[in-house]
């Protein structure tokens, strides 16, 4: 019995290295108000501010599109939002968003994928998911290994993110973002990272997502 509670105890490392409630970037002071330690999913506010979230939305309108799942980009009705990369848009905000998101990971901008921004309206959703490939994808050589998701809206009703396995629900709001990780050796804790985006209720949904991957990308 002692050493099954000590074998659960037992800690593997986090990519996130902040403790306290507070994290100073270059250009931001950002709140911590919620962490699971194991696997890591941190809810943090005032990541970005309203200019922030709404430049990202309007620099997405005209460019969305149905958004797809896998790596072999498949349209399903496991994701009903529309989404639109926003690799090849050069502009400041992004960068600066980039920026403060690598720096609050602790992993250089070169891993992440370019920003992501999904829109829901009422009765979309994502079904829980992983956001790792499947070893068997081409994709796995260089996986993903965390995602920060930005909430650019807040919702009236519906659109949370949810974990099913942990329990836990994330309610956007407006400038604040979760962030989890699934770089562990232990593949249970990855596994543990199973998530969703509940179907939007009332109002609408956006958001932007960014995915690390183990290695850069450029
Ligand atoms: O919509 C959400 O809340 C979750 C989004 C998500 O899981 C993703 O972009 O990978
Ligand atoms: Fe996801």
């Amino acid at each position: 019995m002692t050493t099954f509670i000590a074998d659960t105890l037992s800690k593997e490392q986090n990519l996130f290295n902040f403790t306290g409630n507070k994290i100073k970037t270059e250009d931001k002071k950002i709140d911590v108000l919620v962490k699971y330690e194991q696997p890591l999913v941190v809810v943090l506010d005032s990541v970005l501010d309203a200019e922030e979230c709404d430049r990202l939305i309007e620099l997405s309108k005209n460019r969305l599109e149905r958004s797809k799942i896998s790596a072999d980009k498949i349209v399903s009705d496991i994701r009903t939002s529309s989404g639109a990369f926003l690799t090849d848009v050069n502009d400041e905000i992004i960068k600066r968003v980039e920026k403060r998101v690598a720096s609050i990971v602790g992993i250089p901008v070169e891993h992440a994928e370019g920003l992501h921004v999904i829109n829901y309206k009422p009765g979309q959703e994502y079904k829980e998911h992983f956001d790792y490939f499947a070893e068997t994808s081409r994709a796995a050589s260089n996986n993903r290994i965390c995602t920060f998701v930005l909430y650019l809206s807040d919702v009236e009703d519906g659109g949370e993110t949810y974990f099913p396995k942990l329990g836990l629900k994330v309610f956007p709001k407006k400038g604040m973002a979760v962030y989890f990780e699934y770089f562990y050796n232990d593949q249970m804790l990855n596994e543990l990272t199973l998530h969703g985006g509940a179907p939007v209720v009332t109002g609408e949904k956006w958001i932007a997502t960014l995915w690390f991957r183990r290695k850069k990308l450029i």
